[in-house]
């Protein structure tokens, strides 16, 4: 089984406002409510092709419960621990920009804790453990090295979206695959990733520190898959943006839903790229259909 995990899930509120001005009302043109969280958006993208996962984390308060209903709709397996505070709203605003407004996220006591990590014994080596997302402010600051230990000591593959302190944390503990943007890569090096090409050079020190493999997306500008042996660079289609909320968290689950059916990596990368636009290209997150029709467009060039 593929558990993805996030600690802090949301409910992404979607709006669209045509002409935004600050300190003025403003109105919405458009407006939509999805579950959002990066775990949460693997399971669903993982689901649309054909792939069961179990989605962990905390959820909490009415949007809370808007979250297990349109999960549980989607007939996506969840196992979350309830918290007393509301699930955090995330504000994603569509002007000629996209900017965003990501929430705190409910308090979670020792005890929930304590209740999150049972979930982590029954898993053998055959689970696959995703962790995606930001680390509540609540929970210890530690948390995903010490379920990357865990998972460690079982043999479990990790697969972690991360960033800032967390990626750094993370990398030391040579996880199977992380999944930067060039700008969280950048970061983690103290440097300005711009290319493919200047990303490689980062990528290639990370797989030389002991990461399996590395993904790294760099939205329009394509993205790199290096491995133990190989590097890979793929051009991304060409369409237009519609809302590019999750299209990170779907080169993720297009990956791991080819990999988890014996796809070489490269295959696997170039499905995760195929995801990543579809979901850019549309308003909610990639379908089948959507994915199909991109794959013609996506050259993966070994380097
Ligand atoms: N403007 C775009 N055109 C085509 N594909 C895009 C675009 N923006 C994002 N994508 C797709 O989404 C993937 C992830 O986007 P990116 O912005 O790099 O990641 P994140 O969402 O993690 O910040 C890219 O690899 C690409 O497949
Ligand atoms: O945990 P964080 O870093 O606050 O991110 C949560 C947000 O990221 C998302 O999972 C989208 O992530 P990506 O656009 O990077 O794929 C949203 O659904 C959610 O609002």
């Amino acid at each position: 089984m593929i558990y993805t995990v996030t600690l802090n899930p949301s409910v992404d509120y979607i709006v669209r406002v045509e002409q935004f001005e600050i300190g003025s009302l403003n109105r919405t043109t458009d407006d939509t409510k999805f579950p959002g969280g990066k775990g949460i958006n693997v399971s669903r993208v993982m689901k649309r092709l054909g792939v069961e996962s179990s989605a962990l984390g905390f959820i909490g308060g009415f949007t809370g419960q808007f979250v297990k209903d349109f999960l549980a709709n989607e007939k996506i397996n969840t196992n979350f621990v309830q918290v007393s505070g509301d699930t955090r709203i995330n504000i994603k605003l569509k002007t000629n920009v996209e900017t965003e407004i990501n929430g705190l996220g409910p308090m979670i006591t020792d005890e929930q804790l304590g209740e999150f990590m049972e979930a982590f014994e029954k898993m053998t080596k055959e689970d696959i453990v995703v962790l995606a997302g930001s680390i509540p402010g609540t929970l210890p600051p530690t948390i995903y090295k010490k379920i990357i230990s865990l998972c460690k000591e079982k043999e479990i593959k990790v697969v972690a979206d991360v960033s800032g302190d967390a990626l750094e944390e993370v990398v030391q503990l040579k996880p199977y695959l992380i999944k930067p943007n060039h700008h969280e890569l950048g970061d983690l090096f103290k440097t300005n990733i711009q290319t493919p090409e200047e990303a490689l050079v980062y990528a290639k020190k990370l797989v030389n520190q002991g990461v399996e493999n590395v993904i790294v997306s760099l939205a329009e500008k394509g993205a790199l898959l290096v491995t133990e042996n190989d590097c890979y660079i793929a051009n991304v289609p060409k369409g237009n943006v519609v809302n590019s909320v999750g299209a990170g968290d779907s080169v993720v689950g297009g990956f791991l839903s080819a990999y988890t059916k014996n796809a070489p990596l490269e295959d696997a990368f170039k499905i995760g790229v195929a995801s990543g636009s579809a979901t850019a290209f549309s308003m909610e997150l990639c379908t089948e259909e959507k994915i199909e029709e991109l794959l013609p467009q996506i050259q993966v060039k070994k380097v």
